[in-house]
């Protein structure tokens, strides 16, 4: 009896306090958003399936460029404004550079291992500066052979299965990395490739569920995994191992070549033989081994999301393609195969990147930020603690800033001689905001640049065709969750001419 007694009090005193502190919140003047339940606030207003879409529809319901809401004394801010970006998390960034921690997501799946989850700390920083100086724009020439190799490679998958079109841009963009990191030569179905992708499915997996109990109760992690509902602890377990084996696996095997007398110059050597003994090193493994992984998990995926977008308007948009075709044979005369020494003169080439990387902004949420000191904007208060997320999505689709969003228009970054337009607005918020603004970026469009060039110089994309030989016109649809990737769409990789046919074959060649 008196422990039920104790624990109908606490649960009055909790109550209580959750109340007088909504009621002191609601003196101040909070963004508008919609009304929550009493105690638990929006919980059931917050988004799970196509949330930036919803965040933008909400802002236009209340008028206002940021959407407030409140679950379970959480403060969540939606900014779907440039404006408020920029006011927000560019330019107060001292404060809006935080993150979330959550119990499954940093700790129980072992996904807290990417460095993209720490706060904003002196950790943090270490991170960030030393994967500054090798992936900053002075940095990356380094790795434009490794890149152009990948996509070379890329060409004779796609000539000798188009239809697995999507297998043969992952398995590029996945090797590609690994080999920038660790100087590892892979093969189609190597093991090492198969984790990441395993680690990519974990991550939906604990996005998909929405929120954990164990986010909501953290002493919940205590149960044994044989009580009634802890069953989450048996699944997290088995995502960690996922996540280490992805992490030391190639991390290990790398310093174990070194020690051999080994280990060819790429990420991981150059972080390795930065210590200066063998305490530094000690010391660093474990933020070596964090930015060595987490370039390959925030890497890859991104990648293939974009390159799987660009190849789905190419489908629906052809003369985007010719476009950029007819410049190509122009600038190569057919003769050769792209280099990153022809983007000044492909300027469609990079006006396609460009308007691929604002149609459907990969992570059309970014990250959330989290916000360390209480701050205002436009006459409403953002308490400390405030998660914040920047509608990149709704940015990019802002009609204002980019007449018929919808449409996918290279022209808008081309003035009318076809030289790129240096005014147009470059669609940074695909990368984020403020100091977490993606820091792969400089390496990442050079990448998706060259698959570009090279896939439009010797393939030409189609629609595929019905049983009555029409053409198959895809609806541009994507997945609902953190990453937005396209959903499965039909289309046709042709080579364009013989001598594109011998281009790919002295490719493979290493030509
Ligand atoms: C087209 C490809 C890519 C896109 C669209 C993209 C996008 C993003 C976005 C939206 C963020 C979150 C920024 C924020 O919190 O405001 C981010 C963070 C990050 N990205 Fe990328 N990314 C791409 C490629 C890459 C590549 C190739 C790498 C590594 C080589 C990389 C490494 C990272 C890291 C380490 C972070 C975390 C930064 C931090 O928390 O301080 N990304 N990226």
């Amino acid at each position: 009896m008196a422990v039920l007694l104790a624990a109908g009090y606490y649960i009055l005193s909790v109550a209580v306090f959750i109340l007088l502190y909504n009621a002191s919140r609601r003196r101040q003047r909070l963004p508008p958003g919609p009304k929550g339940l009493p105690l638990i606030g929006n919980l059931f207003d917050v988004p799970n399936d196509y949330a930036w879409l919803r965040y933008k529809e909400l802002g236009q319901q209340y008028g206002s460029d940021i959407v407030h809401m409140q679950a379970l004394g959480n403060h969540i801010l939606v900014l779907n404004s440039m404006k408020a970006a920029v006011e927000i998390l560019d330019k107060r960034a001292d404060i809006s550079s935080d993150r979330q921690s959550t119990m499954m997501l940093d700790e129980l799946s072992g996904l807290g291992r990417a460095w993209t989850q720490l706060g904003h700390n002196d950790s943090w920083r270490i991170h960030r500066r030393l994967f500054h100086q090798h992936f900053r724009p002075s940095a990356i020439s380094q790795y434009h052979t490794k890149q152009t190799k990948a996509i070379r490679r890329m060409l004779s998958f796609l000539r000798e299965s188009p239809a697995q079109y999507m297998d043969h841009i992952r398995f590029m963009a996945g090797s590609m990395i690994l080999d920038v990191v660790y100087t590892l030569d892979v093969q189609p179905g190597d093991y090492r490739i198969k984790l990441a992708e395993m680690v990519a499915h974990v991550s939906t997996e604990v996005f998909t569920a929405g929120v954990w109990m164990v986010d909501m109760i953290p002493m919940l992690r205590h149960l044994p995994t044989w009580f009634p509902g802890a069953g989450f602890k048996i699944q997290a377990a088995k995502w960690k191992t996922t996540v280490d084996r992805s992490y030391d696996i190639p991390y290990e095997q790398f310093k174990a070549s070194m020690h051999e007398g080994g280990g060819e110059p790429c990420l991981a050597s150059a972080l390795l033989s930065s210590a200066e003994d063998v305490e530094e090193l000690e010391r660093m493994d474990k933020v070596y081994s964090s930015l060595t992984g987490t370039a390959y998990i925030a890497g890859t995926d991104t990648t293939v999301s974009t390159l799987a977008s660009f190849v789905l308007a190419m489908t629906i948009f052809p003369e985007a393609q010719l476009a950029a075709q007819a410049e190509i044979d122009r600038v190569l005369g057919g003769t050769r195969l792209p280099d990153i020494n022809d983007k000044a003169n492909l300027p469609q080439v990079t006006a396609i990147l460009y308007e691929t990387l604002r149609w459907n902004p990969v992570l059309p949420l970014a990250l959330p930020h989290r916000t360390t000191a209480d701050t205002s904007y436009d006459g409403y208060y953002i308490p400390a603690g405030t998660v914040v997320l920047g509608n990149s999505w709704a940015i990019l689709q802002d009609e204002t800033l980019f007449p018929e969003p919808q449409l996918f228009k290279p022209e808008r970054y081309l003035n009318g001689d076809g030289s790129l337009n240096s005014s147009a607005h470059y669609p940074i918020e695909t990368f984020g905001f403020g100091r977490r603004i993606c820091p792969g970026r400089y390496f990442a469009q050079d990448a998706v640049w060259l698959a570009i060039a090279h896939i439009l110089a010797v393939f030409k994309i189609e629609r595929a065709r019905d049983g009555d030989g029409k053409e198959i016109v895809p609806t541009p649809e994507f997945t609902a969750r953190i990453v937005s990737m396209p959903k499965p769409f039909e289309c046709k990789f042709k080579v364009r001419s013989p001598q594109a046919e011998s281009l790919i074959e002295s490719a493979a060649l290493g030509g």
